[in-house]
């Protein structure tokens, strides 16, 4: 546990920041360089946890994959080593023994692993026993549990003596992220078509080609300085840098979110620069397919007294913690709350005469939640704060705190 200190600001900041680099796309490009034989040159990979986990595990042929708390390590790796036919146990923290991963045993089982669960049927740890091809061309999925079971199996499609047809099911979300896939997987050689109205899509048997490849910073990581900017005094801007101005990242949804809560966002060529506009009175947003801004906003229309309606974020409750749960108990902190309208689909941020942000000394407790940590450090904005465990940062974002202390004094 390390505790921080963030002191309440009291003059307007300008800052330059350089982003970290996506890990969403770091962790596919290691994927597909592996799988087209280690040979690309990869820049700017992420220095994120989940990130470093995954190098290491690809580097190192240990009969254990602990990939810690890292879902697209478990997810990527499951199915990596799967079609590889290796025989690998795969675990992770205790959380990551609570998230689902039974719709991409059944998928992988249908191509032709073997998987036995070692616990809990449908959760890690798992033990990968090998593999022989079933034959297996066409492929049902629900993709409304995580994307990341469906990105797994497109990587390893290419590698299949048929290839793939995935014939996905159920309300799909964060489809961003499988977008994402298809178009780095393109950038390796695969033959990847997208028919999205017939929710279809067809994976060529080919070998994926070496590739060098240049990861984007991180709009997720983003999203922290836009609300630090949302929330700081009048004047407050900073340049955001490496971003591009067309993502592959669906969280880059950020920008048109802010619009609405304030912010203006300017391609400058070599990022994106972030000033004050005045903010619209009510909002709403279906947080489907960018599920991973949803904390950050919960805090700047709380703070800002804005009457906001989430939609789309059931799969909050299956992330790092149940992240609807950890923004309601942390909300109520300072009077506010995320409440529940409609079973499961429709919430909304209320705030009343109680609500108060200038708390100084409230804890925040970050739930081994590494967006918990980041998306309430902004608070620093309205009132003297403690972060219980800063550390969880480094999931994605581990310079996030040095950072941060460009525009705020942290002990
Ligand atoms: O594929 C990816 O890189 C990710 C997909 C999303 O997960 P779900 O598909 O489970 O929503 C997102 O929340 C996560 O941070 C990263
Ligand atoms: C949900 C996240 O990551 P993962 O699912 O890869 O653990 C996240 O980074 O917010």
């Amino acid at each position: 546990m390390k505790k921080l200190f963030l002191h309440k600001i009291t003059q307007p900041f300008q800052a330059q920041i350089q982003l970290p680099a996506s890990k969403s796309e770091s962790n596919r490009a290691l994927i597909l360089n592996a799988l087209a034989g280690g040979t690309g040159s990869l820049s700017n990979l992420s220095e994120a946890r989940d990130t470093q986990t995954m190098q290491r595990l690809l580097q190192r042929d240990e009969p254990v994959a602990d990939v810690l708390d890292a879902g697209t390590t478990m997810r990527f790796l499951t199915a990596y080593y799967a079609a590889a036919n290796r025989q690998k146990v795969m675990t992770g923290t205790a959380r990551m023994q609570e998230r689902p991963i039974g719709i991409l045993v059944e998928a992988l089982r249908e191509l032709g692993a073997r998987i036995t669960y070692q616990n809990k049927e449908g959760y890690p740890p798992l033990q990968l026993e090998g593999f022989s091809y079933a034959g297996t061309k066409d492929l049902t999925m629900r993709g409304d549990v995580s994307s990341q079971f469906i990105s797994a199996i497109l990587m390893i499609a290419p590698t299949l003596p048929e290839g793939l047809t995935l014939h996905l099911t159920g309300q799909l979300g964060s489809i961003p992220y499988i977008e994402m896939t298809i178009q780095q997987m393109r950038q390796f050689g695969a033959d990847v078509t997208a028919d999205w109205e017939n929710r279809q899509i067809r994976v060529a048997a080919q070998p994926y080609q070496s590739s060098d490849y240049a990861v984007e910073s991180d709009w997720s990581a983003a999203s922290y300085w836009y609300s630090l900017v949302a929330l700081g005094p009048e004047g407050s801007e900073v340049e955001l840098l490496g971003l591009k101005e067309n993502s592959l990242q669906g969280d880059s949804a950020i920008i048109a979110i802010m619009q609405q809560l304030g912010v203006k966002s300017t391609y400058t060529g070599r990022g994106f620069h972030l000033t004050q506009i005045p903010a619209e009175k009510s909002f709403s947003w279906d947080f489907t397919h960018c599920p991973d801004l949803a904390q950050t906003i919960a805090v700047i229309a709380a703070v800002k007294g804005i009457p906001a309606e989430f939609t789309g974020i059931e799969s909050l409750k299956v992330k790092e913690t149940d992240r609807v749960l950890a923004i309601q108990q942390e909300l109520q902190k300072f009077d506010a709350n995320l409440v529940e309208e409609e079973a499961n689909t429709k919430y909304r941020i209320v705030t009343n005469e109680q609500t108060s942000w200038d708390r100084a000394g409230t804890s925040i407790h970050t739930y081994e939640d590494h967006r918990m940590a980041m998306a309430f450090a902004p608070l620093a904005m309205c009132t003297n704060l403690e972060i219980d465990d800063a550390s969880v940062v480094v999931k994605s974002y581990p310079h996030f705190w040095e950072d941060l202390g460009k525009i705020i004094t942290i002990s």
